[in-house]
Order: structure tokens, then sequence, then C-alpha cells
């Protein structure tokens, strides 16, 4: 671990079911959260950044490798997509926020019970009025507030924020990502991102982390990976986001064909299916059908898990100049 992380991930994997329904849905994954910043977690539907940020909330097992930062592990909390799954409709506001706070070890209490209420609600802009009120009274963006605030209640040094603006109206969404970021400055908390959305990461991150069927392509400052981008399938992620007045094919454009399937991810790099700079357009580069290129790692100066990564450079690159 690096001395400005406040947890690191070490060549975590993480799997589902048994016996022969036994999948590895996250594979060697190495990661560092920075201290009182955001980690931007990006990718495809299935590529794993769920699965990872549950592992690093304590909800799943670990299969391989670890999740720590030292002897002193810190509090992590959770915000999910969908906060009216996430409260019980029968349990007041004010209960739930007593809830989470009652899992703060007694000694460690830096609010006493009585300011576990009107206050916390005040960090995230709602009255005390909310308090004695059931969750289906609230709107959508209300009740994130809510959750952020009873995640708050939990005193938590790191918080796990998965597609928290996701089912949310785009004018909602900003007020929610504002907030997210005052709460962050003043509670000195780490945040792991997770989110589809790249102009959502592009504003909340300072590292940005790209997943791929379970694995990690690229990581790196956020100006540098999405300005600025080593791997492929990170410019093609980039290329597909709409731009204004902008073409929405270029070189990168990925070869037309289906992510594969986590279960059954092919041999050599997971990309190459798809990969506009490998072997299906360039048959010298058979290597990536065959070798999984090392993983890309956050920790080390190995940012990019590709074989033939794209020259940092090029803008926009050009179909056969990646570096070897
Ligand atoms: N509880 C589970 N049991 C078995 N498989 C699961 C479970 N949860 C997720 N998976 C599978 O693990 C893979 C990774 O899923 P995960 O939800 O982590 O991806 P994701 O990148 O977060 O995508 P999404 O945005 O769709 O949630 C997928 O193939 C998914 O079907």
């Amino acid at each position: 671990m690096t001395t400005s992380a406040a947890l690191s991930v070490e060549d975590l994997s993480i799997a589902y079911g048994q016996g022969r329904n036994r999948f590895v849905a996250v594979r060697g994954v190495t990661l560092d959260l920075p201290l009182r910043g955001t980690l931007g977690l990006v990718g495809e539907s299935g590529s794993g950044k769920s699965t990872l940020g549950r592992a690093v909330a304590g909800f799943l097992p670990v299969h391989a490798g670890t999740i720590g930062s030292g002897p002193e592990r810190p509090r992590i909390g959770v915000v999910l997509q969908n906060p009216r799954a996430s409260f019980n409709p029968r349990m007041t506001v004010h209960r739930a926020l007593l809830e989470a706070w009652e899992t703060v070890p007694a000694a460690e209490r830096r609010l006493s019970r009585d300011e576990v209420g009107a206050q916390v609600l005040a960090d995230v802009g709602l009255g005390a009025d909310a308090l004695g009120r059931f969750p289906h009274e609230f709107s959508g963006g209300q009740l994130q507030r809510i959750a952020i605030a009873r995640a708050l209640a939990a005193q938590p040094d790191v918080l796990v924020l998965d597609e928290v603006t996701s089912a949310l109206d785009v004018g909602v969404q900003a007020t929610i990502l504002r907030l997210l970021r005052r709460v962050q400055e003043r509670f000195g908390l780490t945040y792991l991102f997770i989110s589809h959305d790249l102009a959502v990461v592009a504003q909340m991150s300072d590292v940005v982390a790209v997943m791929y069927v379970g694995r990690l392509l690229e990581v790196g400052p956020v100006a540098d990976v999405l300005q600025r981008p080593r791997h492929p399938y990170t410019r093609a992620l980039l290329d597909s986001a709409p731009r204004l007045g902008e073409p929405l094919a270029n070189a990168a454009t990925p070869v037309e064909a289906d992510i594969p399937d986590p279960r059954r991810p092919p041999p050599g790099c997971p990309y190459w299916t798809r990969c506009a700079h490998g072997p299906l357009r360039h048959p010298d580069r058979e290597i990536c059908r065959t070798e999984v290129p090392p993983a890309a790692r956050s920790d080390r100066d190995a940012p990019v898990a590709c074989h033939f990564p794209l020259r940092p450079d090029a803008d926009p690159p050009h179909e056969g100049e990646a570096a070897s």
C-alpha cells in the first residue's frame, strides 16, 4: 500500500456459485483508494464493478488476495443505486439513522444519541421534520439524501457509492453529486465511486479504474485515463459516449462483437474479441489471443493491461500507431 491510500485491494479475486456453477467475477484486481479522494470505477454491465464494491464493503467472501490497510481497517459504508430497496418501509427515518449509529462502537461515537437526527439530516440538506416520516413519503432524490445521512451516521472512513445517481433525474443527480463532494470534504471521506457514466465519473474522481469482464484494464489519474487513454477498451468507451459535433466512430471503434460472458472469458486478453488494435485487425498480434497481459495496478508503474497500449500522446489514436 502507498502511504496516501485509505484502503488497498491486492490481487483480489471474487467468485460466485459452487461446483460447476462457480465462476470468477473479479480476477486479480489491485487498487489503492486515494486517501480522502475518489477512485471512480467504470466498465460495462457485468464487468464486476458492483462485485468489487460489495467485496470492499465486506459483503462478499474473498476468494483470493486481500482487502486492507494494515491493522486498522477503515470503517466502510455503502450507498446503493435504489435507496427505496435499502430502507425498511416500516421504520421511520429516525430509527434508520439510529440503527446505523448503533453500529459504531460506543467509545468511538462522535455524535450523542440526541444528535443522531436533526444534525445528521442537516448535513445532507434536509429538515428535522423528516425524522418521524417513513420511506414512502419521500422522492427518490430525498431518499438518496437520507441514505447518505444513514451512511454518515455510521461514521465511515470510506464510502462505496454504487451507481448512486443512476436512478435519478439529471437535475437531481447534479444536486446529489454536489452533496457528496461537500460531505467528502467536510468529513474527510474516501470514495469508491462506481458508475457506468463516464461523464459523472470524470466529474467526481481523482483516479479512474476501468474494468472489463472481471479484470482491471487501466488505472490512473483521471486526466490521464480519460484524456490520454492507453487501453483500446478505454478509448472505445470514451468514443461511445456521445459528444456534440464529433463523429461517432474513429480508428478505435471496436469490432462488432458481443461482450464475452464472464463465465466463459476468452483465452488471452479479455478484450481481443472486440479490439480494433488486436489480432482481428493486426495478424501479427497473435499474443493477444493467447497471453493475458500483466494486470494494471495502481501501486506500480503498470497503468494498463495491454500488449500493445496506445501511445499516451496519440489523440486521436490511429491504426498501427500503438506503441510496442
Ligand atoms: N449474487 C450473484 N450470484 C451470481 N452471479 C452474480 C451475482 N452478482 C453478480 N453476478 C454476476 O457477476 C458478474 C459481475 O456482476 P457485477 O454486478 O459485479 O457487474 P457490474 O459491472 O457491476 O455490472 P452492473 O452495472 O450490471 O451491475 C455478472 O456476470 C453477474 O451476472
